[in-house]
This record gives structure tokens, C-alpha cells and sequence, in this order.
């Protein structure tokens, strides 16, 4: 059987002694479309930036690819494994100055091509590279944030209720997007949120309830 892409053992985190994620045991092969369930509160979130490594777990083992996240630079790790908020936080001035972001982190050269393409790809082909961000509606910031982390192709997305502010028409077009750049690229997609259900069709699901992590095959 082929090594889990990321493997969590005995992971926990209790913040403050307040226990919210306990004994999470989980395997998660490569390539899957996973969603993940659970009651507002039951960690949904918190579950995809352990794995992110955005936040520290206080026991237990997190493996991406048999290794210890914690012996990955966290450059090869973001490049590797992206994290995507519902609220993107642009910076800068204008759009390619966040476009431009990744790239500047690790010293190369800023790719226009790709990121005019990207913007066609996510109907935002009427935005200049150099238009401000401050008055991009909501469901533009969403789409620049969503972007940026395209830049680069990474191997996992873990995506937190990304689609929330964009209406029916581009939420689908955006899934759609996303399954089909996934299967060709062969990247494992995480995500929260039921909007999405009628959208995508999971390969698995974890369900968060009572502090822990079940796997569901479906
Ligand atoms: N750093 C922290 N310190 C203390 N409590 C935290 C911390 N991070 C998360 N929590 C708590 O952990 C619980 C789980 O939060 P999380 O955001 O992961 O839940 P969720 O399942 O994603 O919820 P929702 O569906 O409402 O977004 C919440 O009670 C939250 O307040």
C-alpha cells in the first residue's frame, strides 16, 4: 500500500488547558478530494492549520511524506501545502503586488503570464496587474487571495470556506475549476463548508465530533 501523504499520530491541542482536538489519529493519502464535517466549534479549522502548520499541536506527530512537518523548512512546506482562508488578506498596493508576493519570498522572478492567466481563469480578466487593491468587492479579494497561492502549484490545498462571498454562478465556476486543476496536477483538496456539497464530490470525509477525527470513506 503506498505511504500516506500526511499522517497525523496522537495529535492534540489544547490551547490554555481547554481541550479541543484529542488523540487525532489520520492518514491521509495523496490526491483525494476530503471534506470536512463536524459542529461549529468541533475544530474544523483549527484541524487544517495543524496540518498547515500555521499552529503549534501540543502532543503528538505530524508527517508530511514520512517526515516530521517540524523538520521542513516552512518555505518548502507553504510551497508544498497551502492553507486558504474565506478572508484573504491582501498587502500592497495592487494586485501584483500580492501576485508578485511568492515569488519575492524565494527571490525569483515574478511570473505576469501566469498571473494574467489565473485572473482569466477566475473571471477577473477585466482587472489590470497594477489596479489598487482597495476597492476590489469581496468576492474579487477572495478570488486575488485565491490566486496568489496558484503562483506556485502546491500539493495540498486546505481550504477554509473559501467560496463564502462569491455568488451561485462563480462558485461553481470556481469548484470547477479547481477539481478539474486538482485532478491534472494531482493535488490533495481539504475543505469546510456545505455550500460546496452539491458542487464536488468527495472521495472522503473526516468527521470532527467530541474532540476527535473520524475517516470516512465514501
Ligand atoms: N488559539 C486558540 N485558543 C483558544 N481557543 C481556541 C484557539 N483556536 C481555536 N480555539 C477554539 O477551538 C474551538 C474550535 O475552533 P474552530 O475554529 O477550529 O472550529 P470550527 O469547527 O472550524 O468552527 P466553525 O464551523 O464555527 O467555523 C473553538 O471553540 C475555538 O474558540
Amino acid at each position: 500500500m503506498e505511504a500516506p501523504l500526511i499522517q497525523l499520530k496522537n495529535v492534540a491541542f489544547k490551547p490554555q488547558e481547554e481541550l479541543i482536538l484529542d488523540d487525532i489519529q489520520l492518514s491521509i493519502p495523496k490526491g483525494k478530494k476530503i471534506r470536512v464535517t463536524g459542529a461549529s466549534g468541533s475544530g474544523k479549522s483549527t484541524l487544517l492549520k495543524l496540518i498547515a502548520f500555521l499552529i503549534p499541536k501540543d502532543s503528538g506527530t505530524i508527517q508530511y511524506q514520512g517526515r516530521d512537518i517540524k523538520e521542513i523548512s516552512p518555505m518548502d512546506y507553504r510551497k508544498k501545502v497551502s492553507y486558504i482562508t474565506q478572508t484573504p488578506q491582501l498587502f500592497g498596493k495592487t494586485i501584483e503586488d500580492n501576485l508578485r508576493f511568492p515569488a519575492e519570498v524565494r527571490n525569483e522572478s515574478f511570473d505576469s503570464e501566469r498571473a494574467k492567466q489565473l485572473l482569466k481563469d477566475f473571471h477577473l480578466e477585466y482587472l489590470e496587474l497594477n489596479q489598487p487593491v482597495k476597492n476590489l468587492s469581496g468576492g474579487e479579494r477572495q478570488r486575488v487571495g485565491l490566486i496568489r497561492h496558484f503562483m506556485y502549484e502546491p500539493e495540498v490545498l486546505l481550504l477554509d470556506e473559501i467560496s463564502s462571498a462569491l455568488d451561485e454562478d462563480l462558485r461553481e465556476s470556481v469548484w470547477k475549476w479547481l477539481v478539474n486543476h486538482a485532478k491534472e496536477h494531482q493535488q490533495t483538496i481539504m475543505w469546510i463548508s456545505h455550500i460546496e456539497d452539491e458542487l464536488i464530490q468527495p472521495d472522503a470525509e473526516i468527521h470532527l465530533e467530541h474532540h476527535t477525527a473520524e475517516w470516512r470513506e465514501l
